[in-house]
């Protein structure tokens, strides 16, 4: 099987490439990029050099595409206007931007600001977020919609216990590594100097566009504020919700709700996980407490891997009958 990345000088196109580089199943043939298009890949990425896919050079878009599986690693906006000609050619594709996850057209326009993808191909896109929406229908699909990274945080972390313990009154207050951005942002607060040691909620109120995604996947509705982190990896979702479920019953729920799921670890109550447990790992981990009223869930993820790159391989790989931890095994960095 062939693949290609379209837009894959990003953080979340690098990540595909580094990651596929070791997948046994499928080799990455085109590296498609209009910013380093005529270059090596490792022009755009200084650790894939000396590797065959850094010396793969960069196609301009636009052109024929002959791999098997098609990645779109693209701003928002991008994908809806070349899924349909893809998905015509026999191609699965698989996409990482926001452009088909949300069934709600209204919710999309109000929070992204921009029309909305054609019908037809909002009908075919199947939400691939593997541990909640089933394996045999992300096994049938020939369009995925990968999830958003505060959203797969937030939703592994509450979707079981909204649906066993009726969760309510939802908070999620969570943490991104500068990486989440992406790398094409210019906007003054991602420089160093004013990133580091300082941490910034944004969105707060209730506005950002990963609010009517996590809605979706557990069925209530939430409110979530982000942060920017000095980090380059990793998030760190703290969710509070009202259950009188003890901490016992909630990890327990969580244990069981996750027993056949690959990359999702259950810690025991105290046990915290933080950011650095997952960074260059497809896993999420998750911890519970309770206070008899209030029960706090914390979910931590890297946002290339779980949260972007990974997530959208594991899809790949139930999609085309691989094992599902295929090129996604091993655990992460440390320290
Ligand atoms: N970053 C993350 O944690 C996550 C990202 N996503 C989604 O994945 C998609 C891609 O995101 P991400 O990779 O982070 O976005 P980036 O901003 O890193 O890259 C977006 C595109 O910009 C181009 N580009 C690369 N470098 C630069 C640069 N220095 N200046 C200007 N443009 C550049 C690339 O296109 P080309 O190669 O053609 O030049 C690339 O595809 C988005 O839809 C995003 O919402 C989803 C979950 C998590
Ligand atoms: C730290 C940071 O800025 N994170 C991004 C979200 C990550 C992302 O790219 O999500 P989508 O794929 O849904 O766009 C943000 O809050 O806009």
């Amino acid at each position: 099987m062939t693949v290609a990345i379209v837009g894959v000088t990003g953080y979340g196109g690098g990540e595909l490439a580094r990651l596929l580089a070791r997948h046994p199943g499928v080799e990455v043939t085109q590296v498609i990029s209009d910013s380093s298009a005529g270059k090596p890949l490792a022009s755009a990425f200084p650790g894939l050099a000396g590797t065959k896919l850094g010396a793969l050079i960069c196609e301009k878009k636009g052109g024929e595409i002959t791999a098997d599986v098609v990645f779109l690693a693209q701003e928002n906006g991008y994908a809806m206007t070349v899924a349909g000609a893809l998905l015509a050619a026999g191609k699965r594709v698989i996409d990482l931007s926001a452009d088909f996850r949300l069934t709600d057209t209204a919710a999309w326009e109000k929070f992204y600001k921009m029309p909305p993808a054609a019908p037809e191909l909002l009908a075919q896109a199947v939400y691939g977020m593997p541990e909640l929406v089933g394996k045999e229908k992300i096994a049938s699909a020939r369009l995925i919609a990968n999830p958003g990274c505060y959203v797969t945080a937030s939703s592994l972390a509450l979707a079981p216990l909204v649906k066993h313990h009726g969760l309510s009154g939802i908070i999620i207050d969570a943490k991104s590594g500068v990486s989440g951005a992406g790398r094409s942002k210019s906007d003054t607060i991602y420089r160093y100097a004013e990133m580091n040691e300082t941490v910034r909620p944004y969105a707060v109120g209730g506005g950002h566009r990963h609010t009517p995604e996590i809605a979706q996947n557990i069925g209530a509705s939430v409110l979530f504020t982000p942060h920017l982190v000095p980090m380059t990896r990793g998030i760190l979702a703290t969710c509070y919700g009202s259950t009188n479920a003890s901490a016992a019953e909630l990890t327990e729920t969580l244990k069981q709700f996750y027993a056949d799921a690959p990359f999702v670890v259950v810690r025991e109550p105290g046990d915290w996980p933080s950011t650095k447990d997952v960074a260059g790992s497809n896993f999420c981990h998750l911890a519970v407490a309770s206070t008899g009223e209030q029960a706090i869930v914390v979910s931590v993820i890297d946002n290339l891997v779980k949260g972007a790159a990974g997530q959208a391989i594991h899809n790949m790989n139930i999609m085309l009958g691989f094992d599902e931890t295929a090129g996604l095994e091993g655990g992460g960095l440390w320290p």
